[in-house]
């Protein structure tokens, strides 16, 4: 192949790769302070990271769309604004996120501020994997997803759980902690677990990547917890998850994920903390909310799943309707229409060609 025409496929292609091409994402990474009083004075988090979206992306976002930084998400808790939160596994569900975040007509609508946290929990093992829990989740398949969650997610703080086994040891914890920042374009991570962890938190706060907690019910250790039980539900219970907070407090975690405890020690612990709590089955009285977008769409409205699961909708109804009517109209031949999902071509064309065809016999 001549230069020239190596030159023109590259072209060829580049125009080929309009609508369905992927976005591009954004190579500029957050500088990150470097100790946690540097983190709370620090003004880096809050310039938003530009990132490209793809050709059918919503809007740009406009002055009102800032990307949420730790600052802001801890000025919530001050300003006793509930803080949102909810699961993003790929490139669609992030959308969705960004889409409700955009300002609605009605400047004072509780909605208006959107989703704060996109959190890319390792639920995604298996709500979105299929796998019966989530500690066969590997660093790699969390990284694709991470990776797909940022090109869709612009707004939103960017947080991502280490999956399982990737931080039993402090050196192992940031290593693969980078690796959530640096290839998978994540702004902070999640772990799960107790007091434990407080020479890792305070590693990696220290060296300027945010962590959130995340502390009651740990579904990475749900072999050794006896399955998904709600925690701290004795004295012996509650104690332990309140100082497991303090001391995760105390190691420099920007915020605390309480998760299956009862809803009084949910709120008495919040009251207490000044960190946000982010609660799931915690109750009402903690400082923002967060749930696993495909079970509150109802994605899978067939299993009956925890309690604390509210469905805002049956996507699962939905969608088996929407194929099932798919195969109605295609067996019957109402779809697809010629004329509307169809491509003419002008009567001089198609008279030539046949008239083409048959000089060729
Ligand atoms: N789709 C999905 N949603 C989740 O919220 C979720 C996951 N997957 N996977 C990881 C963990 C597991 N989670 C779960 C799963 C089940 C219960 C559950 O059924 N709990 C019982 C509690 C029983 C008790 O101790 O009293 C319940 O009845 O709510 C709780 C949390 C939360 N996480
Ligand atoms: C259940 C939520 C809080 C979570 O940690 C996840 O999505 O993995």
């Amino acid at each position: 192949m001549s230069t020239g025409s190596v030159a023109r496929s590259i072209r060829s292609a580049l125009r080929h790769s309009t609508a369905w091409s992927s976005p591009i994402a954004s190579t500029s990474r957050l500088t990150l302070p470097s100790s946690p009083a540097q983190l709370s004075s620090c003004t880096c988090f809050q310039s938003a990271p530009k990132r490209y979206s793809s050709h059918y992306s919503a809007k740009p976002a406009g002055p009102s769309r800032k990307k949420r930084t730790i600052l802001d998400i801890q000025s919530l808790k001050r300003k006793k604004i509930p803080i949102t939160v909810l699961t993003a596994h790929d490139y669609p569900s992030a959308r969705f996120i960004e889409a409700s975040s955009a300002p609605s007509s009605d400047p004072n609508a509780s909605h208006r501020r959107g989703i704060d946290i996109a959190l890319v929990g390792d639920s995604l093992a298996m709500v979105a994997c299929g796998y019966t829990s989530t500690t066969s989740l590997t660093l790699d398949e969390m990284l694709y997803h991470c990776r797909s969650v940022a090109r869709g997610c612009q707004t939103s703080l960017l947080l991502a759980d280490l999956p399982f086994g990737t931080y039993h040891s402090t050196e192992d914890g940031v290593k693969n902690a980078v690796r959530m920042i640096q290839e998978g374009n994540m702004d902070a991570i999640k772990l799960e677990g107790g007091k434990e962890l407080v020479p890792l938190v305070e590693r990696l706060t220290s060296r300027g990547i945010p962590v959130m907690s995340h502390i009651g019910l740990t579904p990475q250790r749900q072999a050794a917890l006896s399955g998904f039980r709600v925690q701290g539900k004795t004295v012996a219970g509650a104690l332990k998850v309140w100082e497991d907070a303090q001391a995760l407090q105390a190691a420099g975690a920007f915020a605390l994920l309480i998760e299956a405890i009862p809803s009084r020690l949910g709120r008495w612990m919040s009251e207490r903390l000044e960190i946000p709590t982010i609660g799931i089955g915690a109750g009402a009285g903690a400082d923002g909310q967060v749930l696993v977008q495909l079970d509150m769409l109802g994605v899978n409205s067939l299993e009956r799943g925890p309690k604390f699961l509210k469905r805002f909708e049956d996507v699962e109804r939905k969608a088996t309707g929407a194929i099932e009517e798919y195969i109605k109209e295609v067996r019957e031949g109402s779809f697809p229409h010629d004329e509307t999902h169809g491509y003419p071509i002008e009567d001089q064309e198609w008279e030539g060609f046949l008239e083409a065809v048959e000089q060729q016999k």
